[in-house]
Protein backbone atom coordinates (compact mmCIF):
# COMPACT_ATOMS: atom_id res chain seq x y z
CA UNK A 1 0.00 0.00 0.00
CA UNK A 2 1.13 3.30 -0.88
CA UNK A 3 1.61 5.80 2.47
CA UNK A 4 2.99 9.64 2.40
CA UNK A 5 6.02 10.40 4.21
CA UNK A 6 6.51 11.33 7.81
CA UNK A 7 5.61 14.93 8.24
CA UNK A 8 9.08 15.47 9.93
CA UNK A 9 10.60 14.69 6.48
CA UNK A 10 8.61 16.60 4.87
CA UNK A 11 9.28 19.75 6.45
CA UNK A 12 12.78 18.86 6.22
CA UNK A 13 12.38 18.88 2.60
CA UNK A 14 10.44 21.74 2.38
CA UNK A 15 13.54 24.14 3.13
CA UNK A 16 15.21 23.01 -0.21
CA UNK A 17 14.72 25.19 -3.09
CA UNK A 18 14.22 22.60 -5.58
CA UNK A 19 10.97 21.40 -6.48
CA UNK A 20 7.56 22.83 -4.54
CA UNK A 21 6.69 19.73 -3.89
CA UNK A 22 7.36 19.03 0.05
CA UNK A 23 8.59 15.60 0.50
CA UNK A 24 11.68 13.44 0.38
CA UNK A 25 12.83 10.27 0.63
CA UNK A 26 14.54 8.79 3.52
CA UNK A 27 17.43 7.24 2.34
CA UNK A 28 18.53 10.30 0.38
CA UNK A 29 18.45 12.39 3.71
CA UNK A 30 20.64 9.83 5.40
CA UNK A 31 23.30 9.93 2.27
CA UNK A 32 23.60 13.70 2.93
CA UNK A 33 24.21 13.13 6.49
CA UNK A 34 27.32 10.56 5.93
CA UNK A 35 28.67 13.52 3.26
CA UNK A 36 28.50 16.17 5.64
CA UNK A 37 29.75 14.17 8.26
CA UNK A 38 32.92 13.69 5.66
CA UNK A 39 33.54 17.38 5.72
CA UNK A 40 32.01 17.80 2.61
CA UNK A 41 29.94 21.50 1.99
CA UNK A 42 26.21 20.74 3.19
CA UNK A 43 23.57 20.19 1.01
CA UNK A 44 19.90 19.16 0.71
CA UNK A 45 19.28 16.52 -1.54
CA UNK A 46 16.49 16.55 -3.79
CA UNK A 47 12.92 16.55 -3.63
CA UNK A 48 10.89 13.77 -5.04
CA UNK A 49 8.32 14.84 -7.13
CA UNK A 50 4.75 14.24 -7.55
CA UNK A 51 3.89 10.47 -7.19
CA UNK A 52 7.14 9.65 -6.54
CA UNK A 53 6.80 11.61 -3.21
CA UNK A 54 4.96 8.50 -1.85
CA UNK A 55 6.61 6.03 -0.06
CA UNK A 56 6.51 2.01 -1.09
CA UNK A 57 7.70 -0.91 0.23
CA UNK A 58 9.12 -3.04 -2.53
CA UNK A 59 8.29 -5.99 0.15
CA UNK A 60 4.34 -6.00 -0.28
CA UNK A 61 5.40 -5.55 -4.28
CA UNK A 62 4.89 -8.73 -6.55
CA UNK A 63 8.15 -10.73 -5.97
CA UNK A 64 8.05 -11.80 -9.27
CA UNK A 65 8.56 -8.75 -10.61
CA UNK A 66 11.48 -7.41 -8.20
CA UNK A 67 12.94 -10.35 -6.29
CA UNK A 68 15.87 -10.17 -7.94
CA UNK A 69 16.11 -6.10 -8.44
CA UNK A 70 19.92 -4.61 -8.05
CA UNK A 71 19.92 -1.64 -5.30
CA UNK A 72 18.48 1.75 -7.09
CA UNK A 73 20.89 3.86 -8.99
CA UNK A 74 20.77 7.37 -9.00
CA UNK A 75 21.21 8.80 -12.55
CA UNK A 76 21.37 12.45 -12.61
CA UNK A 77 20.62 14.13 -15.92
CA UNK A 78 20.92 17.85 -16.93
CA UNK A 79 19.05 19.72 -20.16
CA UNK A 80 16.55 17.42 -18.87
CA UNK A 81 13.89 19.14 -20.80
CA UNK A 82 15.50 19.60 -23.79
CA UNK A 83 15.35 17.61 -27.28
CA UNK A 84 17.63 14.47 -26.64
CA UNK A 85 16.41 14.03 -23.03
CA UNK A 86 13.18 14.09 -23.86
CA UNK A 87 13.95 10.79 -25.93
CA UNK A 88 16.84 9.21 -23.50
CA UNK A 89 14.47 9.68 -19.67
CA UNK A 90 12.28 7.05 -21.50
CA UNK A 91 14.80 4.69 -22.25
CA UNK A 92 16.58 4.99 -19.08
CA UNK A 93 13.24 4.12 -17.12
CA UNK A 94 11.95 1.49 -19.61
CA UNK A 95 15.09 -0.57 -18.02
CA UNK A 96 16.17 -1.24 -21.50
CA UNK A 97 19.65 0.58 -20.67
CA UNK A 98 20.70 -0.22 -17.35
CA UNK A 99 18.78 -3.50 -17.54
CA UNK A 100 15.59 -5.04 -16.25
CA UNK A 101 16.56 -5.57 -13.16
CA UNK A 102 18.07 -2.33 -12.28
CA UNK A 103 16.08 0.38 -10.21
CA UNK A 104 16.82 3.60 -10.68
CA UNK A 105 16.09 6.91 -9.03
CA UNK A 106 16.13 10.37 -11.88
CA UNK A 107 17.50 13.43 -10.90
CA UNK A 108 16.78 16.20 -13.25
CA UNK A 109 18.51 19.34 -13.97
CA UNK A 110 17.27 22.24 -15.82
CA UNK A 111 18.12 25.86 -15.92
CA UNK A 112 16.32 28.76 -14.45
CA UNK A 113 14.16 29.18 -17.76
CA UNK A 114 12.75 25.59 -17.98
CA UNK A 115 11.86 25.25 -14.82
CA UNK A 116 7.84 24.67 -15.44
CA UNK A 117 9.21 22.53 -18.80
CA UNK A 118 10.80 19.84 -16.08
CA UNK A 119 7.56 19.63 -13.90
CA UNK A 120 5.93 18.38 -17.75
CA UNK A 121 8.93 16.14 -18.10
CA UNK A 122 8.23 14.73 -14.38
CA UNK A 123 4.65 14.43 -15.33
CA UNK A 124 5.06 12.75 -17.86
CA UNK A 125 7.77 10.21 -16.49
CA UNK A 126 4.75 9.70 -13.23
CA UNK A 127 2.09 9.09 -16.46
CA UNK A 128 4.29 6.23 -17.87
CA UNK A 129 4.25 4.15 -14.82
CA UNK A 130 7.53 2.53 -15.39
CA UNK A 131 8.33 -0.23 -12.56
CA UNK A 132 11.60 0.52 -12.50
CA UNK A 133 11.41 4.05 -12.52
CA UNK A 134 11.39 4.42 -8.46
CA UNK A 135 11.99 8.03 -7.52
CA UNK A 136 12.02 11.32 -9.95
CA UNK A 137 13.10 14.69 -8.74
CA UNK A 138 14.02 17.85 -10.70
CA UNK A 139 15.68 21.31 -10.08
CA UNK A 140 17.93 23.85 -10.71
CA UNK A 141 20.48 23.91 -8.45
CA UNK A 142 23.69 21.39 -9.70
CA UNK A 143 24.69 20.65 -6.01
CA UNK A 144 21.12 19.59 -5.11
CA UNK A 145 20.61 17.47 -8.43
CA UNK A 146 23.95 15.89 -8.23
CA UNK A 147 23.59 14.62 -4.51
CA UNK A 148 24.95 10.86 -4.12
CA UNK A 149 24.46 10.63 -7.88
CA UNK A 150 26.46 7.27 -9.28
CA UNK A 151 25.95 8.58 -13.45
CA UNK A 152 25.44 11.95 -14.91
CA UNK A 153 24.54 12.75 -18.33
CA UNK A 154 25.51 15.94 -18.85
CA UNK A 155 23.57 17.03 -21.76
CA UNK A 156 22.50 20.56 -20.75
CA UNK A 157 24.52 23.53 -22.49
CA UNK A 158 23.64 26.71 -24.26
CA UNK A 159 23.28 26.90 -27.86
CA UNK A 160 25.67 29.11 -29.83
CA UNK A 161 23.74 32.71 -30.20
CA UNK A 162 23.72 34.68 -33.88
CA UNK A 163 27.39 35.54 -34.82
CA UNK A 164 29.17 33.45 -32.03
CA UNK A 165 31.97 31.79 -32.70
CA UNK A 166 33.37 28.44 -31.47
CA UNK A 167 35.67 29.58 -29.05
CA UNK A 168 32.87 31.92 -27.88
CA UNK A 169 31.04 28.45 -27.43
CA UNK A 170 33.68 26.85 -25.38
CA UNK A 171 33.80 29.96 -23.15
CA UNK A 172 30.00 30.45 -22.58
CA UNK A 173 29.73 26.41 -22.06
CA UNK A 174 32.44 26.03 -20.49
CA UNK A 175 31.41 28.16 -17.54
CA UNK A 176 28.32 25.78 -17.09
CA UNK A 177 30.65 22.97 -17.15
CA UNK A 178 33.20 24.33 -14.49
CA UNK A 179 30.54 24.83 -12.16
CA UNK A 180 28.74 21.49 -12.58
CA UNK A 181 32.15 20.12 -12.38
CA UNK A 182 32.32 21.69 -9.02
CA UNK A 183 29.06 20.65 -7.76
CA UNK A 184 29.40 16.60 -9.06
CA UNK A 185 32.96 16.93 -6.90
CA UNK A 186 31.29 18.17 -3.87
CA UNK A 187 27.61 16.32 -4.52
CA UNK A 188 28.22 12.89 -6.60
CA UNK A 189 29.57 9.63 -5.19
CA UNK A 190 33.08 9.90 -5.78
CA UNK A 191 32.62 6.81 -7.85
CA UNK A 192 30.59 8.55 -10.46
CA UNK A 193 30.53 7.73 -13.97
CA UNK A 194 30.07 11.45 -16.04
CA UNK A 195 29.00 11.45 -19.80
CA UNK A 196 29.26 14.83 -21.48
CA UNK A 197 26.92 15.23 -24.55
CA UNK A 198 26.65 18.91 -24.62
CA UNK A 199 28.66 20.73 -27.22
CA UNK A 200 31.71 20.92 -27.37
CA UNK A 201 31.41 17.98 -25.43
CA UNK A 202 35.67 16.80 -25.10
CA UNK A 203 37.01 20.48 -23.64
CA UNK A 204 33.67 20.36 -21.84
CA UNK A 205 34.11 17.11 -19.95
CA UNK A 206 37.75 17.97 -19.81
CA UNK A 207 36.67 21.23 -17.60
CA UNK A 208 33.78 19.21 -15.13
CA UNK A 209 36.88 17.15 -14.81
CA UNK A 210 39.36 19.33 -13.92
CA UNK A 211 36.69 20.73 -11.44
CA UNK A 212 36.19 17.48 -9.93
CA UNK A 213 39.64 15.93 -7.97
CA UNK A 214 37.30 14.10 -5.91
CA UNK A 215 35.86 12.02 -8.93
CA UNK A 216 38.45 9.77 -11.11
CA UNK A 217 39.64 11.45 -14.04
CA UNK A 218 39.16 7.86 -15.54
CA UNK A 219 35.25 8.29 -15.11
CA UNK A 220 34.79 11.23 -17.62
CA UNK A 221 33.40 10.92 -21.34
CA UNK A 222 32.56 12.63 -23.86
CA UNK A 223 29.66 11.05 -26.50
CA UNK A 224 31.67 10.43 -29.38
CA UNK A 225 29.06 7.31 -30.27
CA UNK A 226 26.91 8.75 -32.32
CA UNK A 227 29.85 9.41 -34.87
CA UNK A 228 30.54 5.20 -34.50
CA UNK A 229 27.53 4.39 -35.11
CA UNK A 230 26.87 7.04 -38.49
CA UNK A 231 30.06 5.39 -38.94
CA UNK A 232 28.82 1.84 -39.26
CA UNK A 233 25.62 2.86 -40.78
CA UNK A 234 27.71 4.18 -43.73
CA UNK A 235 30.14 1.15 -43.96
CA UNK A 236 27.54 -1.56 -43.74
CA UNK A 237 25.48 0.63 -46.64
CA UNK A 238 28.58 0.60 -48.81
CA UNK A 239 29.03 -3.00 -48.72
CA UNK A 240 25.44 -4.25 -49.00
CA UNK A 241 25.93 -5.46 -45.89
CA UNK A 242 23.50 -5.03 -42.23
CA UNK A 243 24.98 -3.31 -39.94
CA UNK A 244 25.08 -5.75 -37.30
CA UNK A 245 28.26 -7.20 -39.22
CA UNK A 246 30.27 -3.64 -38.71
CA UNK A 247 32.80 -4.47 -35.52
CA UNK A 248 35.91 -2.37 -34.71
CA UNK A 249 34.84 0.58 -35.58
CA UNK A 250 36.60 3.23 -34.03
CA UNK A 251 36.33 7.10 -33.59
CA UNK A 252 39.40 9.23 -32.91
CA UNK A 253 39.84 12.64 -31.29
CA UNK A 254 37.57 15.13 -31.08
CA UNK A 255 33.63 15.46 -31.58
CA UNK A 256 33.85 17.99 -34.34
CA UNK A 257 34.56 17.45 -38.11
CA UNK A 258 38.38 16.68 -37.54
CA UNK A 259 37.38 13.62 -35.59
CA UNK A 260 38.57 10.20 -37.09
CA UNK A 261 36.32 7.64 -38.32
CA UNK A 262 39.12 4.65 -38.59
CA UNK A 263 38.62 2.11 -41.81
CA UNK A 264 41.78 1.09 -41.41
CA UNK A 265 40.64 -1.18 -38.01
CA UNK A 266 37.26 -1.62 -39.09
CA UNK A 267 36.22 -5.25 -40.00
CA UNK A 268 32.87 -5.92 -41.55
CA UNK A 269 31.58 -9.83 -41.24
CA UNK A 270 34.98 -10.22 -39.66
CA UNK A 271 36.80 -9.33 -42.84
CA UNK A 272 38.82 -5.77 -42.97
CA UNK A 273 36.51 -3.29 -44.09
CA UNK A 274 39.11 -1.86 -46.45
CA UNK A 275 39.74 -5.39 -48.39
CA UNK A 276 36.19 -5.89 -48.61
CA UNK A 277 35.12 -2.36 -49.87
CA UNK A 278 38.38 -2.02 -51.66
CA UNK A 279 38.05 1.59 -53.18
CA UNK A 280 40.70 3.66 -50.70
CA UNK A 281 39.27 7.04 -52.56
CA UNK A 282 36.13 6.41 -50.97
CA UNK A 283 37.19 5.72 -47.77
CA UNK A 284 39.69 8.83 -47.76
CA UNK A 285 37.49 10.94 -49.84
CA UNK A 286 33.92 10.31 -48.89
CA UNK A 287 33.87 8.30 -45.58
CA UNK A 288 34.97 10.59 -43.26
CA UNK A 289 32.65 13.64 -44.40
CA UNK A 290 29.43 11.25 -44.74
CA UNK A 291 29.80 10.48 -41.03
CA UNK A 292 31.05 13.71 -39.71
CA UNK A 293 28.42 16.22 -41.50
CA UNK A 294 25.40 13.29 -41.21
CA UNK A 295 23.48 15.74 -38.84
CA UNK A 296 23.69 18.89 -40.97
CA UNK A 297 22.49 16.48 -44.17
CA UNK A 298 19.41 15.12 -41.79
CA UNK A 299 18.23 18.25 -40.71
CA UNK A 300 17.97 19.80 -43.91
CA UNK A 301 15.32 16.74 -45.08
CA UNK A 302 13.72 16.85 -41.80
CA UNK A 303 14.11 20.14 -40.25
CA UNK A 304 15.20 19.03 -36.83
CA UNK A 305 18.32 17.76 -35.29
CA UNK A 306 19.19 14.73 -34.92
CA UNK A 307 18.07 14.62 -31.07
CA UNK A 308 16.82 10.61 -31.24
CA UNK A 309 19.37 8.87 -32.47
CA UNK A 310 22.01 10.66 -30.30
CA UNK A 311 19.97 9.29 -27.02
CA UNK A 312 20.47 5.92 -28.80
CA UNK A 313 23.78 6.42 -28.90
CA UNK A 314 24.14 7.56 -25.32
CA UNK A 315 22.06 4.70 -23.77
CA UNK A 316 24.51 2.48 -26.75
CA UNK A 317 27.33 4.63 -24.66
CA UNK A 318 26.35 3.61 -21.16
CA UNK A 319 25.24 -0.21 -22.29
CA UNK A 320 28.91 -0.10 -23.50
CA UNK A 321 30.36 0.34 -19.77
CA UNK A 322 27.94 -2.23 -18.53
CA UNK A 323 27.70 -5.07 -20.51
CA UNK A 324 30.77 -6.69 -20.99
CA UNK A 325 32.50 -5.92 -24.81
CA UNK A 326 32.40 -8.82 -27.48
CA UNK A 327 35.36 -10.04 -28.16
CA UNK A 328 37.40 -8.72 -30.46
CA UNK A 329 35.21 -5.80 -30.58
CA UNK A 330 35.33 -2.09 -29.70
CA UNK A 331 33.60 1.11 -28.46
CA UNK A 332 34.30 4.45 -28.53
CA UNK A 333 34.65 6.97 -26.18
CA UNK A 334 35.95 10.29 -25.40
CA UNK A 335 38.25 9.80 -22.28
CA UNK A 336 41.38 11.02 -20.37
CA UNK A 337 44.21 10.74 -22.96
CA UNK A 338 47.07 10.01 -19.67
CA UNK A 339 48.72 6.96 -19.98
CA UNK A 340 47.44 6.47 -23.71
CA UNK A 341 49.31 3.79 -25.86
CA UNK A 342 48.90 5.87 -28.62
CA UNK A 343 51.55 8.70 -28.16
CA UNK A 344 48.67 10.96 -27.66
CA UNK A 345 49.26 14.20 -25.78
CA UNK A 346 48.27 13.95 -21.33
CA UNK A 347 45.72 16.05 -20.34
CA UNK A 348 42.95 16.00 -23.13
CA UNK A 349 39.84 14.05 -23.61
CA UNK A 350 40.08 11.66 -26.71
CA UNK A 351 37.89 9.63 -28.55
CA UNK A 352 40.21 6.43 -28.27
CA UNK A 353 39.26 2.36 -28.76
CA UNK A 354 38.03 0.99 -25.64
CA UNK A 355 36.95 -2.11 -24.31
CA UNK A 356 34.88 -2.68 -21.24
CA UNK A 357 34.37 -5.89 -18.40
CA UNK A 358 31.02 -4.45 -17.76
CA UNK A 359 31.60 -3.19 -14.43
CA UNK A 360 31.53 0.56 -14.84
CA UNK A 361 35.15 0.81 -16.08
CA UNK A 362 37.13 0.16 -19.54
CA UNK A 363 40.64 0.14 -20.92
CA UNK A 364 41.57 1.49 -23.87
CA UNK A 365 42.73 -0.91 -26.65
CA UNK A 366 46.16 -1.62 -27.38
CA UNK A 367 47.04 -3.24 -30.61
CA UNK A 368 45.21 -0.65 -33.08
CA UNK A 369 47.00 -0.48 -36.06
CA UNK A 370 48.18 3.16 -36.48
CA UNK A 371 49.57 3.82 -40.29
CA UNK A 372 50.88 7.00 -41.44
CA UNK A 373 47.79 8.09 -43.16
CA UNK A 374 45.78 7.49 -39.27
CA UNK A 375 48.81 8.96 -37.40
CA UNK A 376 48.29 12.69 -39.39
CA UNK A 377 44.88 12.64 -38.73
CA UNK A 378 44.76 12.13 -35.12
CA UNK A 379 47.72 14.86 -34.89
CA UNK A 380 45.02 17.31 -36.85
CA UNK A 381 42.37 16.63 -34.17
CA UNK A 382 44.84 16.22 -31.10
CA UNK A 383 46.19 19.83 -32.09
CA UNK A 384 42.69 20.84 -32.10
CA UNK A 385 42.05 19.62 -28.42
CA UNK A 386 44.98 21.31 -27.35
CA UNK A 387 43.99 24.61 -29.01
CA UNK A 388 40.28 24.06 -27.43
CA UNK A 389 42.03 23.37 -23.59
CA UNK A 390 44.13 26.84 -24.36
CA UNK A 391 40.76 28.62 -24.96
CA UNK A 392 39.23 27.32 -21.37
CA UNK A 393 42.73 27.53 -19.70
CA UNK A 394 40.93 30.13 -16.94
CA UNK A 395 38.22 27.48 -16.45
CA UNK A 396 40.67 24.76 -15.38
CA UNK A 397 43.57 26.26 -13.59
CA UNK A 398 45.97 25.83 -16.39
CA UNK A 399 48.71 28.75 -16.56
CA UNK A 400 49.84 30.87 -19.65
CA UNK A 401 46.84 28.96 -22.49
CA UNK A 402 46.42 32.09 -24.78
CA UNK A 403 43.04 31.09 -27.12
CA UNK A 404 44.02 30.27 -30.89
CA UNK A 405 40.68 29.46 -32.34
CA UNK A 406 39.24 33.12 -32.76
CA UNK A 407 38.72 33.44 -36.48
CA UNK A 408 39.72 29.91 -37.43
CA UNK A 409 37.18 27.19 -39.30
CA UNK A 410 34.38 26.36 -37.99
CA UNK A 411 34.67 22.71 -36.82
CA UNK A 412 31.09 22.23 -34.89
CA UNK A 413 29.42 19.05 -36.23
CA UNK A 414 26.72 20.42 -38.32
CA UNK A 415 23.32 20.05 -37.08
CA UNK A 416 24.41 20.55 -33.49
CA UNK A 417 25.28 23.75 -31.46
N1 LIG B 1 28.10 14.75 -28.53
C1 LIG B 1 27.18 14.52 -29.44
O1 LIG B 1 27.26 13.56 -30.21
C2 LIG B 1 26.00 15.45 -29.57
C3 LIG B 1 25.00 15.15 -30.52
C4 LIG B 1 23.90 16.00 -30.60
C5 LIG B 1 23.80 17.13 -29.77
N2 LIG B 1 24.82 17.39 -28.89
C6 LIG B 1 24.74 18.55 -27.99
O2 LIG B 1 23.88 18.24 -26.90
C7 LIG B 1 23.39 19.43 -26.32
C8 LIG B 1 21.90 19.33 -26.06
O3 LIG B 1 21.20 19.13 -27.27
P1 LIG B 1 19.59 19.20 -27.29
O4 LIG B 1 19.20 18.96 -28.71
O5 LIG B 1 19.00 18.36 -26.23
O6 LIG B 1 19.41 20.76 -26.96
P2 LIG B 1 18.12 21.52 -26.38
O7 LIG B 1 18.36 22.97 -26.62
O8 LIG B 1 16.86 20.89 -26.87
O9 LIG B 1 18.21 21.22 -24.81
C9 LIG B 1 19.20 21.76 -24.01
C10 LIG B 1 18.59 21.97 -22.65
O10 LIG B 1 19.65 22.34 -21.76
C11 LIG B 1 19.10 23.26 -20.85
N3 LIG B 1 20.19 24.00 -20.22
C12 LIG B 1 20.85 25.08 -20.68
N4 LIG B 1 21.75 25.47 -19.78
C13 LIG B 1 21.67 24.60 -18.75
C14 LIG B 1 22.33 24.50 -17.50
N5 LIG B 1 23.27 25.37 -17.14
N6 LIG B 1 22.01 23.48 -16.69
C15 LIG B 1 21.07 22.59 -17.03
N7 LIG B 1 20.37 22.66 -18.18
C16 LIG B 1 20.69 23.65 -19.03
C17 LIG B 1 18.18 24.13 -21.69
O11 LIG B 1 17.21 24.75 -20.86
C18 LIG B 1 17.57 23.10 -22.63
O12 LIG B 1 16.36 22.58 -22.08
C19 LIG B 1 23.80 20.55 -27.29
O13 LIG B 1 24.96 21.17 -26.77
C20 LIG B 1 24.13 19.79 -28.57
O14 LIG B 1 25.05 20.49 -29.38
C21 LIG B 1 25.89 16.56 -28.77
Amino acid sequence: MLQTKPQGLARKAARSTVSRVPAVVVRSVAATEQKTAAGAKPHNPPSSYGVFRLSYDTQNEDKSLTRNWKKTIKVAVTGASGNIANHLLFMLASGEVYGKDQPIHLQLLGSERSKEALEGVAMELEDSLYPLLREVSIGIDPYEIFDGADWALMIGAKPRGPGMERADLLNQNGEIFQLQGRALNEAADPNCKVLVVGNPCNTNALIAMENAPNLKRKNFHALTRLDENRAKCQLAMKAGKFYTSVSRMAIWGNHSTTQVPDFINARIGGVPATDLIGDMKWFREEFTPKVALRGGALIKKWGRSSAASTAVSVADAIRSLVVPTAPGDCFSTGVISDGNPYGIREGLIFSFPCRSKGDGDYEIIQDFLVDEYLRSKLRATEDELQKEKECVSHLIGMMGGSCQLRGAEDTTVPGEN
